[in-house]
């Protein structure tokens, strides 16, 4: 017997229910299109992406693959052209202004690049903490939290220096403070260690760990550091727009660290191969696929005959 519409509906809804499920962190099908000048740039084509609550992530990926458009589009900042991104269960395409407001302020903690677009220079390191929750109305105890995340990121010490008195690394620690200030669920990170050294970037990341094991917020990295992308359990690549490839880390039985590479699967069954896997069996266009029992074998298309 055929379904009826309301069958039919409900298996839709139940479909789309299942990707990603209840994950902290849910893209599907993203998609954002820049339109400049009658020019259009497809910065994110269709990207999956699932993050669990309580993960530490980094993303990585060649420049102008899309990170900072995705970091824009989960910070509520850039709404996305098309496709699904839902953040602790809110949508983030259909969001009103006043929610996509709250959402910014008490959701979603970020800490950028640029120390500059982080804090406030004529402020001290205390009083630029407590402005988040100064402008969220939290009401006492404003002072006591800040100087106890200062603490917490080991930068208890700087709590009355201005921006200028502080070090580059002193500095981040103080935005991810900040980011922290109004107890966000999820921090998302611009190239954080980008303009640091790298025993600095080990105490920024450090700092972003803290938030993410003693607090128990999920962190997102985008970075160009190994430092940082080869530390955290997972690591996500971005080409093109979409999801291509992760690595995951675990510890073994004598607690080495092993690395597994992985090529992201679509829902359809699409994934992209490495770049330089393809250039080393000059493969282009199509393959030749093969279901063994626990495997697919992929080969290079066969030489055509020449006719001659
Ligand atoms: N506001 C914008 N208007 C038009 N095009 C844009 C805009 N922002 C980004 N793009 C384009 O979208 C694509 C993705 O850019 P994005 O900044 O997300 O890349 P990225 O991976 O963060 O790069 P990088 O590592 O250099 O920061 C690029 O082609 C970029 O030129």
């Amino acid at each position: 017997m055929n379904p009826t519409l309301s069958e039919l509906e409900a298996q839709a809804t139940r479909k789309k229910a299942a990707f990603g499920g209840d994950a902290h962190i849910v893209c599907d099908n993203l998609v954002r299109i820049y339109k400049t000048e009658g020019v259009e740039v497809v910065a994110l084509q269709g990207l999956d992406l699932v993050i669990d609550r309580g993960e530490l992530v980094a993303v990585v990926g060649a420049s102008g693959s899309g990170k900072s458009t995705l970091l824009n589009v989960l910070s509520g900042l850039d709404v996305p052209t098309a496709g699904v991104a839902r953040v602790a269960g809110m949508d983030l395409l259909s969001m009103s202004a006043r929610d996509r407001l709250r959402y910014r302020r008490s959701v979603v903690g970020f800490v950028w690049q640029q120390t500059a677009r982080n804090l406030l220079p004529y402020l001290s390191a205390r009083e630029n903490v407590e402005l988040p929750m100064r402008l969220a109305g939290s009401g006492r105890a404003r002072r006591e939290r800040a100087v106890e995340l200062l603490e917490l990121l080991g930068v208890g010490y700087c709590a009355s220096r201005k921006i200028l008195e502080m070090s580059g690394g002193e500095q981040q620690r103080v935005a991810i403070a900040v980011a922290l200030a109004n107890s966000p669920q999820l921090i998302l990170a611009d190239e954080p260690t980008g303009e640091l050294d790298s025993e600095t970037s080990e105490q920024v990341f450090d700092a972003l760990r803290k938030a993410n094991r003693e607090l128990e917020v999920t962190v997102v990295i985008v970075t160009h550091d190994p430092l940082v992308s080869e530390q955290v359990d997972r690591t996500v690549g971005i080409r093109d727009g979409r999801t291509s490839s992760e690595t995951l880390r675990r510890a073994d039985a004598e607690g080495q660290i092993i690395a597994e590479e992985y090529a992201v699967l679509d829902r359809v069954g699409r994934l992209q191969l490495p770049r330089d896997f393809m250039s080393a069996l000059a493969m282009e266009r199509r393959v030749r696929l093969e279901l063994e029992s626990d495997h697919i074998g992929v080969w290079p298309a066969r030489e055509e005959p020449s006719g001659d």
